[in-house]
């Protein structure tokens, strides 16, 4: 199978302190991927790089077959990435359906309508101010509103961070509806409960590396040293 996302040797610098070194990673289409590891480690750095928001990097990363590796990240986005930073910058003084429709909308995306079929509860908040929403609602939205540009990979940080369990379930729901849409997802995570159900493989990040790749059917033999990589 050819990947839809595939990145080769990725090198990353925040000046002349060097991030990553080497990451090499695919994502086929329909799939989720994890990236796991400590704080620091470089998954978000690795998200910045593909999309193009962090320049200073090396290697090649590929999209639906096609060199994106020097376009700026609003041609990335064209393309059919949508990132959806661990901040979520909703913004508080828009309505729900504000900040919906805020993100340009592309032929191939979700229409309002789509969404809130999916997502009843965005439509019965449509009128609420962002301030107004709780911490899972801004998520759903932060993750939804990216739909209208109809991405077919979508990257996902840290969607569970500073969540109640039970938000974190509906947010895993979110992520199966997307998958059975055909959207594949690149997720980064630190909580491997909540990874691990969601998805097909597992990268592990270490110092910059990826030093393990762990399958959704290796994970439960392979608990202990995925905790190990986790703990701090
Ligand atoms: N803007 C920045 N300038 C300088 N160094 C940075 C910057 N952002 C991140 N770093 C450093 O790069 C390394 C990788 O950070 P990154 O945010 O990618 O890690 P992470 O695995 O996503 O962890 P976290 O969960 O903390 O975001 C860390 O050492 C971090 O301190």
């Amino acid at each position: 199978m050819t990947p839809l996302l595939s990145v080769q040797d990725l090198n990353a610098f925040y000046g002349q302190s060097h991030v990553l070194r080497g990451v090499t990673l695919h994502v086929n289409p329909g799939e989720v991927v994890s990236l796991i590891g400590r704080n620091g480690a470089g998954k978000t750095t690795t998200l910045k790089s593909v999309m193009g928001v962090l320049r200073s990097r090396t290697g090649q990363i590929t999209f639906g077959g096609q060199d994106i590796s020097r376009l700026p990240s609003n041609r990335v986005a064209a393309q059919g990435l949508a990132w959806v930073p661990e901040e979520r910058a909703i913004l508080s003084t828009l309505t729900v359906r504000e900040n919906l429709e805020l993100p340009p909308s592309r032929p191939r995306g979700w229409s309002t309508e789509r969404i809130y079929d999916a997502f009843p509860v965005l439509r019965e908040r449509g009128h609420h101010p962002g301030s107004k929403l709780s911490g899972g609602e801004q998520q759903m939205l932060a993750m939804v509103r990216v739909l209208r540009a109809g991405p077919k990979l979508l990257l996902l940080d840290e969607p569970s961070e500073g969540l109640a369990p039970v938000i974190v379930q509906r947010i895993g729901e979110i992520i199966d509806t997307l998958r059975q849409s055909g959207m594949a997802v690149l997720l980064v995570e630190q909580n491997l409960k909540f990874a691990s159900r969601l998805a097909d493989r597992h990268y592990v990040f270490v110092d910059g590396q990826i030093v393990d790749e762990v399958l959704r059917e290796q994970v439960e033999a392979r608990r202990e040293d995925l905790l190990r990589y986790l703990s701090v």
